[in-house]
C-alpha cells in the first residue's frame, strides 16, 4: 500500500463497501530524538526516528534512516544490535485503529512468512520477526524483514532518457522481461495463499539497473522486488460465487485497475450481472492486470524518445501512442478520485460523474488499442523474444484471456538466482501459518475479545497469536502437502502424455 501525494492513491470503494481513508502518518526526526534522550531502551508507544532503539522479540535494532513512507506511517532502515544474523533490516510499522485493520495488518505479515518458505527464494522482502503491541489508538503491528535493494520502479522510470531510440528499446525489453521473470513466479508462489492488489510500479524496487548500463548488463544484473502486501487479500476466501469480492473493500492504486475493479468501485457486485468474464478478472486476475500495466508502463517510460518526432518510429509507434492515451485519461481519473480522498469530501458524486462519463467502457476501449498496438508490433518486429514479450503483456491485459503467470517462465526461461538466504530465521523456526481451510481473517476475529480488555493485553495477546499459529499449522502443512503433490501429479502426467520442453523455457 501506498500513500504519497503523487503516487499512492490509497483508494477504497465506495461508501457501501467501507468508506475507505487516506491516512499519511508524518514522524518527525524530532519525535525519534526526543525518544532517545529519554534514554528510552524498549519503544512501545514511541514512533520510529534516528536513533531509536526498537526491541521485536528477543531482537534488538536501531533506527538509521527512513527508507520510505507509506500511508501507514514511515519505513525505516535500521541496525541489527542483537538477535539477527542481517546487519540491517527495513523496521515497518502499522498503527491499527480496529479490528479489521489488525487483521490485515497481521495478515500482511503472514504471507511474508509464508512467501519465505518457498523452497525457491522469492524477490520479495524476508520477515525477520514482528510483534503485536496493543496501544492507546488500539494495536501497533511491528515487523523487521530484509531490506529490499534498489529505488522504487516509479521514482526510477521518471528519470531522463539518455540513449538513443535503438538502445532504449533495447535496454527496456531487457528491463521488462527481468521484470515478469522477477515478480511473475512470485505472485505465482502467492496465487494458492494470496491476492496481492497492489501490484504497481511503486511497490516494486528495481535493483542493478544503472542508467549508462547496456541491455547485456541489465539483462545480467537487474533486478525486481515486491514488496507492500499491506492489502493482500486471502485468495481462498476471495474467490467464489458468494466470496469475500463481494463485500470487502476495494484496495490499490486506481492506476493499475482493471475494468473490473472500477464496476465494482463504481457500481457493485450487481455490475458484473452479465460480465463472467469481467468478474472472474476481478476475482483471480487483479495481479496480473497490475504487472501487465506496469510492464507497459516500464517499456514506454524507458524506451519512448522524448522527442516527438523521433517517437514516430515504426513499428513502435502505436504501442507509444496507446500508452500515452491510456496514462493521460487514466491518471485524471486517479486524480480526480484521490482529490476528495485527500480531502476527506464526499465521492458520490465524483463516482456518479464517472458512471455518467462511461468510465469502464472507455477503459475497455483503451486497453483494447493497447493490446491492438502490442499484438500487431509483435507482428511485424521480427524480433521473437521482444514478440514474445508484447504478446505476453497483451495477454496480461486481456479480460477474455485466462492469463497463467507459469507462462512467464514458459516463455521467458527460468528466474535469475536469488541470493541464497543468509540462515535461518525466526520465521523459519516458527509454526507454518498459512491460512488453511477457514481463513485466517475468520480466526482471527477471535482478537476481538482482546480490544476490550486494554494494555494488560500485550501478553494475552502474543499467547492468543501463539494459540493461533498452533492451531493453523496442522492444516497448513496439509495444505502445502496437498500443493506439492498436485505439482508432483501434473508434473509427471505431462511427462506420460510426451510433452517437450518448449523452446528457450522450463518443461
Ligand atoms: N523491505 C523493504 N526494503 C526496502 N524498502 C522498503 C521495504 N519495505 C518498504 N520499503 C520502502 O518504504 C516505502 C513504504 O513501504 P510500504 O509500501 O510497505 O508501506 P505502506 O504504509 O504499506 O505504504 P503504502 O502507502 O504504499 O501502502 C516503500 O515504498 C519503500 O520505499
Amino acid at each position: 500500500m501506498h500513500g504519497q501525494m503523487l503516487h499512492g492513491a490509497k483508494v477504497y470503494g465506495a461508501p457501501r463497501y467501507d468508506a475507505g481513508r487516506v491516512l499519511v502518518q508524518t514522524l518527525s526526526p524530532q519525535m525519534g530524538q526526543r525518544a532517545l534522550s529519554r534514554g528510552l531502551s524498549k519503544v512501545s508507544d514511541q514512533d520510529y526516528g534516528e536513533g531509536v532503539e526498537v526491541h521485536i522479540a528477543d531482537k534488538c535494532f536501531v533506527c538509521l534512516s527512513a527508507l520510505g513512507r507509506g500511508s501507514y506511517g514511515e519505513v525505516w532502515r535500521a541496525k541489527v544490535v542483537t538477535g539477527a544474523s542481517e546487519k540491517e533490516v527495513a523496521l515497518k510499522e502499522v498503527l491499527c485503529r480496529s479490528q479489521g485493520e489488525l487483521q490485515q495488518a497481521i495478515f500482511e505479515v503472514q504471507v511474508l512468512l509464508a512467501l519465505e518458505r518457498d523452497a525457491s527464494p522469492l524477490r520479495v522482502p524476508r520477515c525477520i520477526c514482528y510483534k503485536v503491541a496493543s496501544c492507546v489508538q488500539g494495536w501497533r503491528v511491528r515487523t523487521a524483514m530484509t531490506v529490499a535493494p534498489g529505488e522504487s520502479l516509479d521514482y526510477y522510470i521518471r528519470r531522463p532518457n539518455l540513449h538513443g531510440f535503438a538502445m532504449s528499446l533495447r535496454r527496456a525489453l531487457a528491463l521488462v522481461a527481468n521484470l515478469l521473470r522477477d515478480i511473475g513466479p512470485a505472485l505465482q508462489r502467492l496465487g494458492p495463499i494470496a491476492w496481492h492488489r497492489d501490484v504497481n510500479s511503486h511497490n516494486i524496487l528495481i535493483d542493478g539497473a544503472p542508467d549508462e548500463a547496456d541491455e547485456v548488463y541489465l539483462s545480467a544484473n537487474s533486478t525486481f522486488w515486491l514488496i507492500d502486501f499491506g492489502l493482500a487479500v486471502d485468495s481462498q476466501s476471495w474467490v467464489s460465487e458468494n466470496g469475500k469480492w463481494r463485500t470487502e473493500y476495494i484496495g490499490g492504486d486506481s492506476r493499475y485497475w482493471p475494468p473490473s475493479s472500477w464496476i465494482m468501485h463504481l457500481v457493485g457486485p450487481e455490475g458484473f450481472d452479465d460480465q463472467p468474464e469481467l468478474c472472474q478478472q476481478y476475482q483471480r486476475r487483479l495481479d496480473i492486470h497490475g504487472l501487465g500495466i506496469t510492464a507497459l508502463e516500464l517499456l514506454c517510460s524507458v524506451a519512448m524518445p522524448e522527442c516527438a518526432e523521433e517517437r514516430e518510429l515504426q513499428p513502435w509507434t502505436p504501442i507509444f501512442r496507446a500508452w500515452q492515451n491510456y496514462r493521460e485519461v487514466v491518471w485524471q481519473w486517479w486524480s480526480l478520485v484521490y482529490e476528495v480522498f485527500s480531502r476527506g469530501g464526499d465521492l458520490a458524486p465524483v463516482q456518479a460523474q464517472l458512471v455518467e462519463e462511461r468510465l469502464v467502457d472507455r477503459l475497455l476501449e483503451l486497453l483494447r488499442s493497447c493490446r491492438q498496438a502490442l499484438r500487431g508490433t509483435a507482428a511485424s518486429c521480427g524480433d521473437p523474444s521482444a514478440q514474445r514479450l508484447l504478446l505476453m503483456i497483451a495477454d496480461m491485459l486481456d479480460e477474455g484471456k485466462d492469463f497463467d503467470l507459469q507462462e512467464i517462465q514458459r516463455l521467458l526461461g527460468p528466474q535469475r538466482k536469488a541470493k541464497a538466504k543468509e540462515g535461518p530465521s525466526e520465521a523459519e523456526q516458527l509454526s507454518a501459518i498459512l491460512p488453511g481451510y477457514e481463513t485466517l481473517m475468520q480466526r482471527m476475529q477471535s482478537l476481538h475479545k482482546l480490544k476490550t480488555t486494554p494494555p494488560a493485553a500485550d501478553a494475552a495477546l502474543e499467547q492468543k497469536l501463539g494459540q493461533l499459529r498452533r492451531q493453523v499449522v496442522g492444516k497448513a502443512r496439509w495444505r502445502l502437502l496437498e500443493l506439492a503433490q498436485k505439482r508432483k501429479a501434473s508434473v509427471s502426467s505431462k511427462a506420460l502424455s510426451g510433452m517437450s520442453t518448449p523452446p528457450g523455457g522450463r518443461p
